[in-house]
């Protein structure tokens, strides 16, 4: 336990703010491109935020992938979700026979996936999947903590591992994505916590619930929360209580990345609620992140407020995977592709000044 908390320390320890002399020499590069100041709007300040993660004016993205963490959740007993719970190691099967909407969007964006086992509540055994599983699924948080503390921190650890293993063969832009039948609840519960915010205004319908049985899923979130009583200025203890394996092992993979400058792409309401609670942990975090889209989960919108996070984009998506994020990556490589491949004024010999300027 103390081995893997020094671990954590020493990754929280080594992140470090935006270089913002690279951002400035970014802007200034900006200024100098064939177009109109500021006609591409968002893409600047996109590819002026990676040059201050790359610590260059002029960045590059050269390999993009997405990391998957799977888990399953004991308050699936509780009835709160449309699917039951031996759907996440089905899909995961999906994913691994490359059947599902994250295989077709990342082909089709030439994402890498890496598919992560770290908590699911079946055996599963493919040449495909990173199996690094901390238990079968957690425990009912509406009778007692998700978590044990050794269980949050290797799933934490994994996450850690993953993003750093990702980048050492050679990803520099990360997009995160889970599968887990029951995670809204835990989402729900980690951004009511750390929110401090009435758990209904931070419920939604997950795979397809009905406004009935919204109120039970809300009445079950509330019991969690009196159950456990996590100290919602404690994002560990909030996420070891009413968590999930899979969203600690995504907390990791964004410390991990950000460890090492690397820029992430959050996906809809159980990645942002991991982003929540890294954010939480380590606010730098918040600057190295991008949030793929709005997902029509309710209160993804709140957490993002939080987070000062803007989304990409907008398609009423409500899947996870990871299929928003890697939808939105093609923007953020746009971004930095104008940014480094656009001729200046002096390159292209273009008059630079506004005419009555
Ligand atoms: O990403 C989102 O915003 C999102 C919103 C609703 C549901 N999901 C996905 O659906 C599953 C959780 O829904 P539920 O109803 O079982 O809590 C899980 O596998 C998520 O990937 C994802
Ligand atoms: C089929 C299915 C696919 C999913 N992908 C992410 N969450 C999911 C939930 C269900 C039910």
């Amino acid at each position: 336990m103390s081995e893997f908390s020094t671990i954590l320390a020493t990754s929280l320890a080594s992140i470090t703010p935006l270089d913002r002399a690279a951002m400035e020499q970014a802007r200034q590069r900006q200024q100098q491109l064939t177009k109109p100041a500021g006609s591409l709007g968002r893409l600047e300040e996109i590819a002026i935020r990676i040059a201050g993660m790359q610590q260059t004016p002029v960045p590059r993205i050269n390999h993009k992938a997405v990391i998957v963490m799977a888990g399953d959740h004991g308050v699936t007993r509780e009835g709160v979700s449309a699917y039951p719970a031996a759907v996440t190691p089905q899909m995961v099967l999906n994913f691994l026979q490359g059947g599902a909407a994250i295989n077709a969007l990342a082909r089709q964006a030439n994402v890498q996936m890496i598919i992560v086992d770290v908590g699911v509540a079946a055996e599963l055994s493919h040449p495909g999947l990173l199996s690094r599983k901390v238990a079968y699924g957690t425990a009912n948080m509406a009778q007692g903590p998700a978590m044990t503390p050794e269980q949050m921190m290797q799933a934490l650890l994994v996450g850690i591992e993953t993003a750093h293993a990702t980048i050492a063969q050679g990803a520099d832009l990360l997009a995160i994505g889970e599968m887990g039948i029951g995670n809204t609840t835990a989402a729900s519960a980690i951004a009511a916590a750390l929110l401090q915010l009435p758990v209904s205004e931070l419920t939604g319908y997950g795979t397809g619930i009905d406004e009935e049985q919204r109120q039970h899923k809300v009445r079950v979130i509330e019991q969690a929360l009196a159950v456990n009583q996590p100290d919602p200025l404690n994002p560990l203890e909030v996420l070891r209580c009413v968590g999930g394996l899979e969203i600690a092992g995504l907390v990791g993979v964004l410390i991990g990345a950000v460890e090492h400058r690397v820029p992430v792409v959050i996906d809809g309401f159980i990645s942002t609620a991991a982003a929540l609670v890294a954010s939480t942990l380590h606010p730098t975090i918040r600057e190295y992140l991008f949030a793929g889209h709005a997902s029509v989960e309710r209160g993804h919108r709140l957490i993002l407020e939080r987070l000062e996070l803007r989304p990409l984009l907008q398609l009423d998506m409500r899947l996870g995977e990871g299929t928003g994020a890697v939808l939105a990556m093609q923007i953020v490589e746009a971004a930095v592709c104008t940014h480094s491949e656009m001729a200046t004024f002096a390159e292209a010999g273009v008059s630079d000044r506004p005419e009555h300027a």
